[in-house]
This record gives structure tokens, C-alpha cells and sequence, in this order.
């Protein structure tokens, strides 16, 4: 496939002489949702800011459809909306003419017809009259993305889309993410939300200390990397984990009442049937059980080594 994002040996070095990004390599396929879950501080805001031309790398190459962001700023920029963390746009404007100033920052002729459907498609049409102040944090927010796409962007990045929304908005801007991605735009968000990445992205990316540290297909990740795990309930409790069954990983809770069997889920043939077959052996009996695979959160956590 065809990348929209190049990014080659970046490194940026801020002036204080912190390291914050050393030396990434970054593909972005056309179309897809691309999520860079990071701990607080691993750089994922200086990439996106560099990427988006806002910080200057100090090396290292970065091409937007083909288009160098150094050499070829401007052609660059305009393949990209970027919807920032914070709010950035006057309180006092109308969201109409907040979004056509933003559209005429790009010298791109004005055309009205488009900001009316991003406008409707964000659910602001109504309020496109109202000042920015007025609205609810939540209309605030669809503001940003309806400035960020003012200009056609075919690229859109949003910095931690969710940080701070309750749960409904969340959902909200999770399905507005998706209509957006159908309409052939490519999205790339930053995280430290695990749920958020595990729910939208395609493909995953993780960023720690300014190295990107693996990237995967979102589902290959889960399988690859994913443990399952088998819980039972006991009949009676177990006092210990008895010695025959030493060679399988296992641990006792609920005062002994619930015994977890962890494996991998690549792993040749299902280990399961065994398990049980080395309790009945054992006369272990159990009223219920439950398989869980792990989630991306236990996979990130042992990524990072728990540096949230
Ligand atoms: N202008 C700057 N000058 C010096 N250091 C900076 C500057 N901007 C960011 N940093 C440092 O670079 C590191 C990476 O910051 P960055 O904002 O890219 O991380 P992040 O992954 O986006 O974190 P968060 O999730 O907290 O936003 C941090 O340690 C930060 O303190």
C-alpha cells in the first residue's frame, strides 16, 4: 500500500537538550486509523507537531504524499488537519466564522458549500451562528475537527481526542472518527487511552522514550502478544497449588476458591483440555469456569514495563 506519511530517521533534540524523539521510522498507510498510544512524555506530540510543521526536527526526513516538510512546507501542510489538545480558537468568533478564517489561512478559495456539510456532518450547524464561548465543552471539541478539515485535509491528526470528555461525548467522537475515515481520510491519533486504540485503530503503533518501540495490526497484536487465561471455581478451596500441577502457570485467589491458568495464545494446539484432564486426575473439582484474553492495556503495560 501506498504510504500518505513517510517518516525516516527522525530525532529532535529540544534546545534544553532533551532527547524527546531518537530516531523514529514511521509508515501511514492511506485510509487507515492509525493509533500512537505512548506513556505521558514518550514524544508522541513532538512527533505529530514536527510531522504537522509546527516543530522543526533536528534530523531525519518526513514526506506527506510525497511532499518533503522542509523543502515542500506548504504542499505538505495542506494535506493536514490537525485537531490539537488544547483549544486553540477565540472565544468571541461565531464557529462560522471560525471555521471559514480557517479555511482562508490555507489560501484556499472559499467554499461554503463544504464548510456547511462538515459543519452538519459535525452536528454544528445549528449552533453556526452561535459565539464559541456559548457552547458545551463537547460542541467545543467538534469545533477543532471542523477547523482542522476547514481546508480539505486528506490527513487528519487529533492529540488525545478524548482527554478529559465523559463517556458519552467519548463515544460520540469515536463514531464521528470512523464517518470521517469513510470518507477516505486518513486519521492518526495519539493516546495513552488503551481503550480508545483498541477500539478504533487499524493499526497500533507504541511510542516510549522517543523510540517507537513496535507497530502492528491492531488484531495480529492482540494474538501475537495476548495471554488467555482460564479461571475456574473451585467446589472447595485449594490450600495450595499442588506440586503434579507445578508445570502449568497458575495461581490461587479467593482464598482458594478460583484458580487462574494462564497461557499463551499462540501457542501449538489448546493446552486446555489437559489442564483439565491433570485436575480430574487430582480429584479438583469446579462449579464454573471463564476464559479472558488479555487486553491491550496488560499488553501495553509489559510493553512500557508500566511506565503510564
Ligand atoms: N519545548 C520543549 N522544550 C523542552 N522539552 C520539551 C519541549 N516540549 C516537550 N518537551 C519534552 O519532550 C518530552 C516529550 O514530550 P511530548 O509532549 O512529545 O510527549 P507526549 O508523548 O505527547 O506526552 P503527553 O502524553 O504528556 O502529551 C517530554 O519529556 C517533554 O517534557
Amino acid at each position: 500500500m501506498h504510504p500518505v506519511i513517510s517518516v525516516a530517521g527522525l530525532t529532535k533534540a529540544y534546545p534544553s537538550g532533551f532527547q524527546a524523539l531518537a530516531g523514529v521510522d514511521l509508515s501511514i498507510n492511506q485510509s487507515e486509523i492509525f493509533a500512537l498510544l505512548g506513556p505521558n512524555g514518550a514524544g508522541k506530540t513532538t512527533l505529530i507537531s514536527i510531522i504537522c510543521g509546527i516543530v522543526n526536527p533536528s534530523d531525519g526526513s518526513v514526506k506527506v504524499n510525497g511532499h518533503d516538510i522542509i523543502k515542500d512546507y506548504r504542499a505538505a501542510r495542506s494535506q493536514i488537519g490537525l485537531v490539537p489538545q488544547e483549544l486553540a480558537v477565540s472565544m468571541f468568533e461565531t464557529v462560522w466564522a471560525t471555521v471559514k478564517f480557517s479555511r482562508g489561512l490555507y489560501g484556499k478559495p472559499a467554499n461554503d458549500a463544504w464548510l456547511e456539510k462538515i459543519l452538519r456532518d459535525l452536528s454544528l450547524w445549528d449552533k453556526k451562528d452561535n459565539k464559541i464561548m456559548a457552547l458545551s465543552g463537547g460542541m467545543k471539541r467538534r469545533v477543532l475537527i471542523a477547523k482542522a478539515l476547514a481546508h480539505e485535509p486528506k490527513i487528519l491528526f487529533l492529540d488525545e481526542p478524548t482527554a478529559g470528555v465523559d463517556v458519552e461525548l467519548r463515544q460520540e467522537m469515536w463514531q464521528m472518527i470512523r464517518e470521517l475515515r469513510k470518507t477516505g481520510v486518513t486519521i492518526i491519533l495519539t493516546t495513552h487511552y488503551i481503550d480508545e486504540a483498541e477500539e478504533m485503530a487499524d493499526r497500533i503503533g507504541v511510542i516510549s522514550k522517543g523510540k517507537i518501540i513496535l507497530v502492528d495490526e491492531k488484531d495480529a497484536l492482540m494474538k501475537k502478544l495476548g495471554k488467555k487465561q482460564l479461571s475456574l471455581q473451585l467446589q472447595e478451596a485449594l490450600p495450595e497449588i499442588p506440586a503434579v500441577l507445578s508445570h502449568y502457570s497458575l495461581s490461587l485467589s479467593n482464598d482458594g476458591l478460583t484458580l487462574t491458568f494462564s497461557f499463551d495464545s499462540q501457542q501449538e494446539g489448546n493446552p486446555i483440555p489437559s489442564f483439565l484432564k491433570s485436575l480430574a486426575e487430582q480429584g479438583i473439582e469446579f462449579k464454573d469456569l471463564q476464559t479472558q484474553q488479555s487486553s491491550l492495556e496488560d499488553i501495553f503495560v509489559s510493553l512500557v514495563g508500566g511506565a503510564k
